[in-house]
């Protein structure tokens, strides 16, 4: 068969990092005595990457980030990428699984790069991803479709041979602007259709093979 690979996002798709997001702008906030937000505050907020994070934090609060803000969230963040962050249940089985039958995966994520590798590698799930573009390591992100295409150029994969998988209606955005299909998976962040919606891990590997059974 031709290569067919199935392109990930990472925050709200394949992990729950919301408490770790959430506590690193609630430490940069609390530098200003500015309340806390709840976490379902801040689920929103996600999807953008860090530093626009940290500008929708600041404007629920009446105020902006500054420089130093920006630079001090950013370090503090990747400090802590891992203190509370765990793969939702059943994505590492559902990863080896696609492995298994031959899928390439590739990971699309708008957070930023040096994080989003260490996140990966201490939860055990960077053995599936040779491909991983965050979200300033090009000067596209989603919902540009050029950060998937980029994505799809270092696999050396075809678009018509590509699914995406996100939780957040940019990872639908960067798709549908390549002509790729997509998972919308409902245990993130966002709200959005795919192609399929998809409720739980478990469902991962039948709607892919489902969407790649069409061609
Ligand atoms: O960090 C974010 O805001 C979003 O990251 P994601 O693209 O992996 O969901
Ligand atoms: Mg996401």
């Amino acid at each position: 068969m031709d290569a067919k690979a199935v392109v990930f996002d990472l925050d709200g798709t394949l992990i729950d990092s919301l408490p770790d997001l959430a506590a690193a702008l609630n430490r940069s906030l609390s530098r200003h005595d500015y309340p806390p937000l709840s976490r379902s505050d801040v689920g929103p907020m996600v999807g953008d990457g860090a530093k626009v994070l940290l500008q929708k934090g600041y404007a629920a609060r009446g105020s902006q980030p500054t420089a130093e803000d920006e630079l001090i969230f950013l370090a503090d963040y990747e400090a802590h990428v891992t203190d509370l962050t765990e793969p939702y249940a059943g994505v590492p089985e559902a990863l080896a699984r696609l492995t298994a039958l031959g899928y390439q995966l590739g990971l699309c994520t708008n957070k930023p790069e040096v994080s989003a590798r260490k996140v990966l590698a201490a939860l055990d799930l960077d053995r599936f991803f040779p491909v991983v573009i965050g979200g300033d390591a090009t000067p596209y992100r989603k919902p540009d479709p050029r950060h998937l295409a980029a994505v799809l150029a270092a696999m050396s994969i075809e678009k018509d041979q590509a699914i995406m998988v996100g939780d957040h209606a940019n990872d639908m955005a960067t798709a549908a602007g390549l002509g790729v299909a997509t998972i919308f998976v409902s245990w993130g962040y966002g709200q959005a259709n795919g192609t399929i919606t998809i409720q739980s891990p478990a469902a991962l590997v039948p709607a892919v093979q489902s969407i790649f059974a069409k061609d």
